[in-house]
């Protein structure tokens, strides 16, 4: 078994992208199989290197790895080659039209009433005609010649799916300066590098009937491959993803402080009846089924994913999260915030708030209450029952409870009027800090 994931190095990827990544990898290797990332670079005018390696750093920040990396501007001259096979074969002939007379005909047709086919009339051009374009100074494109079929497959997310090659242009594989397009350097790496099962967005089922078609012509055996369409995900408002729109980058997620074990879980449970929950791909793998994933469209919601954020960071173990503490930020620390964080770069305020120098508001009519508080402040060693110890004893002297009681407390500590759990936190703030803020706090 043998999947890949090929994005164009032509901007950021996005969640929509991540999904299909995941998903090829996901399957590769639940079932262990190897999995291929494949750069789309033939538009050399839109690839950009900078973008390929953004896309890589954020794969592997997916938790995504690779049994082999392959950009398609390496391997030019195997689509040459496969270009003379498919010439030879008579599948892969010249034009000369220019894209307005293509338009013309098209408006023809359509005014004719007739689908806006490409009439394949330069299939009619003798050799000697074409060898007369070519001394003019024309130089040629070239079109794959379609079979006259239907093609059919069972797709793992869509089920039975068939394409009628009679109702399609046949595709352009070569430009006129002889750079081959995707529909076809796809098919030849397919191909040669035996890939079996091919997973990507629903924008491709077209091209799929196109490429089976194409896979055979080249001597492919067609029935080797097995196809899952991912519905399109698109964004909060229900629009278009695109990579070059900038759409909801992983870099930008990853930026705001979204772990990857929220992304991937979030996408692993997209569009099925499981409820999502964070886990890496790796611990992914074993659970994921393809076929569990629903044929509509899926909508990215940020608020799932931002709860998911929230798991994640709740149940992260100290060692898990270490080098992206603060210096100095220790275990007991460290339980004590963590369930308190939306995003991990909230953690650095509640370092601050216990281990370094905050000012607190000063409270208006609280100022005798807060010297009561300060007074009854008990000798360190402090631990997890010094708070209650301490609370009890000023309920007992003051006659306040609940919120009167502790709200002042909480905003004279911590500066906040919500956060952790202050029995765990008062410990790691210690007495001198106690002190120096109450009194701050009370205003004086
Ligand atoms: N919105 C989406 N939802 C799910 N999969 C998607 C989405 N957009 C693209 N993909 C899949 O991501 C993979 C990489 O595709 P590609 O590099 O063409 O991305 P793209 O975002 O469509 O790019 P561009 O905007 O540059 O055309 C393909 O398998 C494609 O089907």
């Amino acid at each position: 078994m043998k999947l890949r994931f090929a994005p164009s190095p032509t901007g950021l990827l996005h969640v929509g992208n991540a999904r299909a990544a995941l998903a090829n990898w996901l399957l590769a290797r639940r079932h262990g199989g190897s999995f291929i990332l494949r750069l789309d670079d033939t538009d050399l005018e839109r690839s950009r290197p900078e973008f390929a390696e953004a896309i890589e750093e954020d794969l592997h920040w997916l938790g995504l790895d690779w049994d082999e990396r392959v950009a398609q501007s390496d391997r030019l001259d195997r689509y040459a080659a496969a270009a003379e096979r498919l010439k030879a074969a008579g599948r892969l002939y010249p034009c000369f039209e220019t894209e307005e007379e293509l338009a013309y005909k098209r408006e023809r047709r359509r005014r004719e009433g007739k689908p806006p086919l490409y009439d394949r009339e330069a299939l009619k051009m003798t050799p000697e005609q074409i060898g007369r374009a070519i001394a003019n100074g024309k130089q040629p494109y070239w079109r794959f010649r379609l079979s006259a079929r239907t093609v059919g497959w069972k797709d793992l997310v869509l089920g039975d799916r068939s394409v009628k090659l009679t109702a399609i242009s046949d595709p352009v594989l070569v430009r006129a300066d002889g750079s081959p397009l995707y529909t076809f350097t796809s098919v030849v790496d397919d191909l040669e590098m035996g890939v079996t099962h091919i997973i990507r967005g629903e924008d491709h089922v077209t091209n799929t009937g196109i490429q089976l078609d194409l896979f055979e012509a080249l001597g492919g055996d067609a029935s080797r491959l097995t196809f899952g369409h991912l519905p399109l995900l698109t964004d909060e408002e229900g629009g278009a993803l695109s990579k070059r729109l900038g759409s909801v980058s992983l870099r930008h997620l990853r930026k705001d402080g979204i772990e990857p074990a929220a992304l991937t879980g979030y996408l692993a449970a997209l569009g099925t009846s499981a409820d999502p929950v964070p886990g890496l791909p790796k611990d992914l793998a074993p659970g994921w089924d393809i076929g569990r994933v629903s044929h509509a469209t899926a909508r990215f919601d940020m608020r799932q994913l931002l709860a998911l954020n929230r798991r994640v960071l709740h149940e992260a173990p100290f060692d898990a999260v270490r080098d992206r503490l603060p210096e100095g930020a220790d275990e007991a620390w460290w339980l004590a915030v963590r369930g308190n964080l939306d995003l991990m770069r909230e953690a650095r305020p509640w370092f601050d708030i216990v281990r370094g120098t905050i000012v607190p508001p000063v409270q208006e009519g609280e100022g005798a209450f807060l010297h009561a508080a300060l007074a009854a402040l008990p000798p360190e060693p402090w631990d997890a029952a010094t708070w209650s110890a301490w609370t009890g004893a000023l309920k007992q002297a003051t006659g306040r409870k609940g919120k009167a009681l502790f709200h002042p407390l909480r905003l004279a500590l911590t500066g906040e009027e919500q956060g952790p759990d202050l029995g765990t936190l008062l410990p790691l703030i210690g007495r001198e800090r106690a002190a120096v803020r109450l009194r701050l706090s009370a205003g004086a």
